[in-house]
């Protein structure tokens, strides 16, 4: 329940004054509502159909005003009042009805921007730390769970005002018989429990099977090519054979659940109305108009209470996704990465200029704080500002991790990471990270244009900037050949081209950017060498320009590196020059270039 009150305050606070015009809307149509049943008596008792005793009836005044009309009169007018209400009432209705679906949307809308913003500033631990398809999965399933579960909830605030003013309605025409319709309305909620309880436990299923589905999904269509290459189709549709059946499963049970509900409703009602009219009747001695009205009243409190016990349990069943996604937003919370208070902030703090270099003074890093492998230790190193250093080491040696440790996307459990002498933290970070184009082993291009890529990094760049780019990353002549140019629309994840020319497309949009500090991680690793050399070339021209970061398994592309360091499982063991390390005989670094020597042999 705390977690829907989160939501509800938050609506409050976005919405504010809106919401109480809505509430004090939905007051007013229930009490017309109310007002159009009281003029039952008066219409049925001046059209002439039955004779009502007017003087015990609340109305009575009402009543005697009419009678001072003439008879020809005194129906229409009943009638004309009678239409003004009903008429009023359902535009006032509609009024509300669009008001609040647009507070729920623009609700809806500012909970999602709300939610995206919060992810787009989290650290990049907590991306690591998570599985994509379940953020996926929260930001559209839970998320709009969460709106709709919201809706529902004004919904019961209506009903549960209609069916107050009503109930007091009829407590005013006939206490006796109200509190026996509520003491059976109380014997019914207390079996209520048991629905709500149920809808809640299958609402948590729902939860747990939308996340395995959008994750299984996602892996298969990532993983296409080696679930066909390695026949692996029969496996993988077995899974979605049995997940598909679970979730059926479970959706039928919930229509199930809400039926079995309704049934258990609508036969107490019938069973109240029954023994509500006979006690009437034979116990209460209820005058007939009395009687006529609460039937009327009770007749149409019902389904209200129907629906509140169906909107429960929708409620309910919600509940577990209003959970998530509020343990979603602490985790926000709490891997909020700069804590700049706007944009305008974080738009102010300008890029850094590294003057002396990057120093790591006794860094220690582990992924998992839980278990004892650490994926770097004890690492002091300096990276001198506008030259080049190589990193390399085997696979898994703690390449990339050192890397994201020195461009702040990671800080380490041990030492600290120093530019020019003071601690990398707070704006620190952006400002660093404002200097940096990083091109990653996996190159990203979004789906758009090649000018838009470009663009995307550096707005303000012109064409001939964008071709000078190209030109650096050996990537213009293959975009000049495309019909399309830098028009042509680069397909999901850059399908549309070759690992190569992605990992071109990201250099020159790394380069457009003009970095004091360009990271390499295995940027080149997918080009010929021809292409390779080319790009070699274009970086050395850099040297002396901007400070270089390079990784590299292919250590020809670094022979020209003003600095090499060689890590092994988390340990700096080799540092210095190319020819240097090439001269240590019993260095892994030899190793390594023995090896690749006599493969490429
Ligand atoms: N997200 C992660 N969670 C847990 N462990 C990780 C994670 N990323 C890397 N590691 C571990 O940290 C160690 C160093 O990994 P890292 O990716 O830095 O190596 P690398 O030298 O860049 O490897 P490669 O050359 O294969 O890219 C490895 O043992 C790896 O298993």
């Amino acid at each position: 329940m705390g977690y829907i009150i989160h939501y509800l305050k938050k609506l409050y606070a976005y919405s504010g004054n809106k919401l109480i015009i809505s509430v004090i809307g939905m007051v007013v149509i229930s009490l017309l509502d109310g007002a159009g049943v009281f003029l039952l008596l008066p219409i049925i008792s001046a059209s002439g159909i039955a004779s009502v005793n007017t003087g015990a009836s609340p109305i009575a005044g009402l009543l005697t005003f009419l009678q001072s009309f003439p008879k020809a009169l005194g129906l229409p007018l009943i009638l004309g009042m009678f239409v003004v209400l009903m008429l009023g009432q359902n535009w006032l209705q509609r009024f509300l009805t669009i008001r609040e679906a647009t507070i729920q949307q623009k609700f809806l809308r500012h909970l999602r921007l709300d939610t995206y913003t919060a992810l787009m500033q989290s650290n990049w631990v907590f991306f690591i730390k998570r599985r994509k398809s379940d953020l996926i999965n929260s930001l559209t399933t839970e998320l709009t769970r969460v709106g709709f579960g919201t809706t529902l909830i004004l919904q019961l605030i209506a009903s549960v005002i209609f069916t107050l003013i009503q109930i007091g309605l009829a407590f005013w025409l006939s206490p006796v018989m109200t509190l026996f319709v509520l003491a059976f309305g109380f014997i019914l909620t207390l079996f209520s429990r048991r629905f709500i309880k149920s809808a809640k436990s299958l609402g948590g299923q729902t939860s747990e099977l939308s996340q395995s589905f959008l994750a299984g999904i996602t892996d298969q269509l990532g993983g296409m090519k080696d679930i066909k290459s390695n026949t692996l189709e029969g496996s993988r549709l077995a899974w979605f054979h049995s997940l598909t059946q679970k979730i059926m499963n479970e959706q039928v049970d919930y229509i199930k659940l809400r039926s079995a509900s309704q049934f258990f409703y609508k036969a107490a009602s019938a069973l109240l109305i029954a023994s509500f009219i006979y006690l009437s009747v034979t116990l209460f001695h209820t005058k007939v108009e009395q009687l006529l009205l609460i039937i009327v009243i009770f007749s149409r409190l019902w389904p209200r209470f129907t629906s509140i016990q169906s909107n429960m349990e929708q409620i309910a069943s919600s509940i577990p996704a209003f959970r998530s996604l509020l343990q979603l937003q602490e985790e926000f919370a709490s891997a909020k990465e700069f804590h700049t208070e706007n944009k305008q902030d974080s738009q102010a703090i300008s890029p850094i200029a590294v003057k002396y270099g990057i120093e790591c003074r006794n860094v220690s890093f582990r992924y998992n704080r839980n278990e004892p492998t650490y994926a770097l230790t004890d690492i002091n190193l300096h990276i001198p500002a506008l030259q080049m250093t190589a990193i390399v080491g085997r696979s898994g040696s703690g390449k990339s991790t050192l890397v994201d440790i020195i461009m702040g996307l990671m800080q380490p459990e041990v030492g600290q990471v120093l530019i020019d002498g003071e601690p990398l933290q707070d704006d620190k970070i952006l400002s660093l990270r404002k200097s940096i184009s990083y091109v990653s082993q996996d190159p990203f291009l979004f789906h758009a244009s090649i000018r838009e890529n470009l663009l995307m990094i550096s707005p303000e760049a012109s064409e001939g900037q964008m071709w000078e780019a190209l030109e650096f990353s050996a990537a213009d002549e293959f975009v000049r050949k495309l019909p399309q140019g830098l028009d042509t629309i680069i397909g999901d994840r850059g399908v549309r081209f070759s690992g190569g020319e992605r990992q071109r497309l990201v250099l020159a949009r790394a380069i457009l950017r003009k970095p004091s500090i360009l990271v390499l991680d295995e940027a080149t690793s997918a080009l010929d060498t021809e292409n390779e050399a080319g790009i070699q070339e274009a970086l050395d021209l850099l040297k002396g320009k901007i400070t270089l970061v390079v990784i590299a398994h292919r250590l020809s592309t670094i022979r020209n590196a003003d600095q090499v360091i060689v890590l092994d499982q988390g340990s700096v063991i080799q540092q210095g020059d190319y020819d240097q390390l090439a001269a240590e005989r019993e260095g892994q670094f030899s190793n390594l270039l023995g090896n690749q020597l006599v493969v490429s042999s």
